[in-house]
């Protein structure tokens, strides 16, 4: 692939377009709002300037309600030899762009399984695909040119393909993406009226169980409404769950012994099969999770504090294998959680404590 359009410059957009800019890939970038267009090209992601002839290949990389209308177009004025979307659902925008009675044979949908709970093109970085699966849904009729233009696309962005059929990918995300959303809606809910007193002690816990509740309500309004029934279907065993969880807690309330043991027994219950569900959960690069010993660095809250600490780790000859960071409430410190390999965390340790750094726990 030598040149793409990239038509919707938010935050998927511009990551995928940084990709492809920094792999060589001429980018051009065209939004219903220029501003958009010109700020992604501001950062590197391509030119605003339209193509003078078709591209390789067109990314739509719209809300999904526009999805279909937008794609349509590009197909009848001929922009490009492969048309790509990202939508996170795939089933309504097929049927849509099947009902406008085009030859779909240069269409295939693709969903990459990567965000962020922030919109526009500032959000965006190249390395968002980075390990993270990306969905494909060629049926029998899509070109095998349109294919590999959507391989090469997943492979600049350093992604894992994954070949579904579109309506199995909307229930597999509707128990992956959809459903977690609203449940992380409805958590982060619950603090709207708190007292403060209360949500002034939140830690870390409630920060990863609501940060996708901080999404653009507009976007998943249109990703809920093209895929209400699984999503309804498993909130609704999420209900029943819930039900069940209450009447426990209800029975650890009571006088009665017996009663009490019963209360134990379902909280366990559920608390057992969360474990067993979280260890399905896979890890980086889609693999199954791998057990990281955690280091724990206090910081100041100063610019360039991580860099120095990966740059110390880095000296020290130790890969980090992933990170977190933990502000301390009210105070101009925080807590970095470096997870390394276990063989590697003693030398990691003893590197920083050399050079200055407080470690905890
Ligand atoms: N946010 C995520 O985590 C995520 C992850 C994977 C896939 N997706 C999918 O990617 C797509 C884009 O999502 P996003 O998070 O980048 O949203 P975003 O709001 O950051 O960007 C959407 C962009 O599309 C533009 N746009 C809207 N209507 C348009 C139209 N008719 N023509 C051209 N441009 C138009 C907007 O101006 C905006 O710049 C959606 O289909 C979404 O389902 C999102
Ligand atoms: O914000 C994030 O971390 C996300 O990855 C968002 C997420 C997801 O649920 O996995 C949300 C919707 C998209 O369709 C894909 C990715």
């Amino acid at each position: 692939m030598r040149t793409a359009l990239v038509i919707g410059t938010g935050l998927i957009g511009t990551s995928a377009a940084l990709a492809l800019a920094q792999r060589g890939v001429t980018v051009h970038l065209d939004d219903h709002d220029p501003e958009q267009a010109r700020t992604a090209a501001a950062l590197g992601a391509g030119t605003d300037e339209a193509p003078e002839g078709p591209v390789d290949v067109a990314i739509v990389a719209a809300p999904p309600a526009h999805v279909a209308r937008v794609l349509a177009d590009a197909m009848r004025r001929g922009v490009a030899r492969g048309y790509l979307d990202v939508a996170s659902v795939k089933g309504g925008p097929r049927r849509e762009l099947e009902s406008l009675g085009l030859d779909l044979s240069a269409y295939l949908g693709t969903h990459p399984m990567s965000g962020r709970e922030k919109s526009g093109p500032l959000a965006a970085t190249g390395d968002l695909f980075e390990g993270r699966p990306w969905v494909l849904t060629p049926t029998r009729d899509t070109d095998t040119e349109v294919l590999n233009l959507a391989l090469e696309l997943v492979s600049h962005c350093r992604a894992v393909p994954v070949v579904m059929d579109a309506d199995a990918h909307d229930r597999a995300v509707a128990l992956v993406s959809h459903m977690p959303h609203l449940v992380s809606s409805l958590v982060a809910a619950r603090l709207e009226h708190a007292e403060e007193a209360a949500v002034r002690l939140c830690g870390q816990g409630i920060r990863d169980v609501t940060r996708i509740a901080a999404s653009d309500p507009r976007m998943w309004i249109d990703i809920l409404s093209a895929n209400p029934g699984p999503v309804a279907d498993l909130l609704s065993d999420v209900a029943a769950d819930l039900d069940e969880t209450v009447q426990a807690l209800r029975a650890l309330q009571s006088s009665d012994d017996a009663k009490r043991g019963e209360g134990t027994a379902g909280v366990e219950a559920v608390l057992r099969r969360g474990n067993a569900g979280q260890v399905r959960v896979p890890g980086k690069h889609g693999s199954a999770p791998r057990v990281y010993e955690t280091v724990v660095v206090l910081i100041d809250d100063q610019p360039g504090q991580l860099a120095r600490i990966f740059a110390d780790a880095d000296r020290a000859g130790v890969n980090i294998e992933d990170v977190r960071i933990e502000h301390a409430t009210g105070q101009q410190a925080g807590l970095v959680q470096l997870m390394v390999e276990p063989r590697a965390a003693a030398a990691l340790k003893e590197a920083l404590r050399q050079r200055g750094w407080a470690l905890r726990g």
